[in-house]
């Protein structure tokens, strides 16, 4: 299981959030933090809004109401190059956040390093070829191209790119949706290594429970608009709420339980 991180400096603060697309409102005086060097797991029912939470707090959705601070800045009161600056201590990677097609492995990690670090092509595809190694990726697949990989090595690849820039956090929207369970396994494996490693955030929206055992140092689930708990998964696995003990201690969430290990919730 992973180490609980210290919680003293937050580097996402949401407060009071309010979401509507007309007359649906799905966020309505939302609160939740991200602590430096966790992982957060973001649960919930589908259509509960995780995925909004995400693009409101990675600048795509404009909130309503409320504030989303990011390392301690409040995004919708900079300015364009301010914003940006900001942005670029992000690293995202979106469940259809494929890769370019027609770019190689080590061109598309590349890609971010010259538009945003304006490096050099020579030297942004050096540092992209570290990236896809430090991701687990062999030598060889730097000059494959995407389709020609498994699903596996491209969501490896696609993590490489959302680390190209070193972000301080981490966005992920599913990343082992569509894996085998060894392969989503070892994603969730990676993540921990390299947060330990490189000490980032990671903001991680799933389904997924064996992640949630593996990886997460809280959850949060989200409710009736809100994060109804945030916790550890032990205390949150015990909430008094009926979507939450169907998910946690129904047939699935048992087995993910057994899976982890006895140092897992409820052991
Ligand atoms: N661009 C949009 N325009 C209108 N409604 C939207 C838009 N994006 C999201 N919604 C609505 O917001 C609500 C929350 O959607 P969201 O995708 O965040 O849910 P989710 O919790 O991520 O769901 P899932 O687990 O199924 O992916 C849904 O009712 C959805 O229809």
């Amino acid at each position: 299981m992973p180490q609980q991180p210290e919680r003293d400096e937050a580097v996402i603060r949401v407060q009071g959030l309010v979401n509507r697309f007309g007359d649906n409102v799905v966020h309505e005086g939302l609160d939740l933090t991200l602590y430096r060097g966790e992982i957060l797991g973001v649960v919930g029912g589908s259509g509960t809004g995780k995925s909004v939470l995400l693009r409101s707090i990675v600048g795509l959705k404009r909130p309503n109401d409320g504030t989303v601070e990011v390392l301690n800045q409040r995004l919708n009161e900079l300015s364009e190059s301010q914003r940006s600056q900001v942005e670029r201590r992000f690293g995202v990677l979106f469940q259809r956040g494929a890769l370019f097609s027609s770019l190689n492995l080590q061109e598309n990690v590349a890609l971010p390093l010259i538009e945003h670090a304006k490096l050099s092509r020579e030297e942004a595809e050096y540092l992209a070829r570290i990236k896809l190694s430090l991701v687990g990726l062999p030598p060889h697949a730097a000059r494959q191209f995407p389709e020609s990989l498994s699903g596996g090595m491209v969501k490896r690849a696609a993590l490489a790119r959302a680390l190209a820039l070193d972000p301080d956090i981490l966005f992920l929207d599913e990343p082992t949706a569509g894996l085998d369970p060894i392969g989503a396994a070892a994603f969730d494996q990676l993540l921990v290594t390299l947060r330990d490693a490189m000490g980032f955030s990671v903001f991680l929206v799933t389904h997924d429970l064996d992640t949630l055992y593996a990886a997460c140092d809280r959850v949060a689930v989200l409710s009736q608009k809100r994060v109804l708990v945030v916790d550890t998964l032990e205390n949150v696995a015990k909430t008094d709420d009926e979507w939450v003990q169907d998910y946690f201690n129904g047939p699935r969430g048992r087995a993910a339980q057994r899976s982890a290990g006895p140092t897992s919730a409820q052991e």
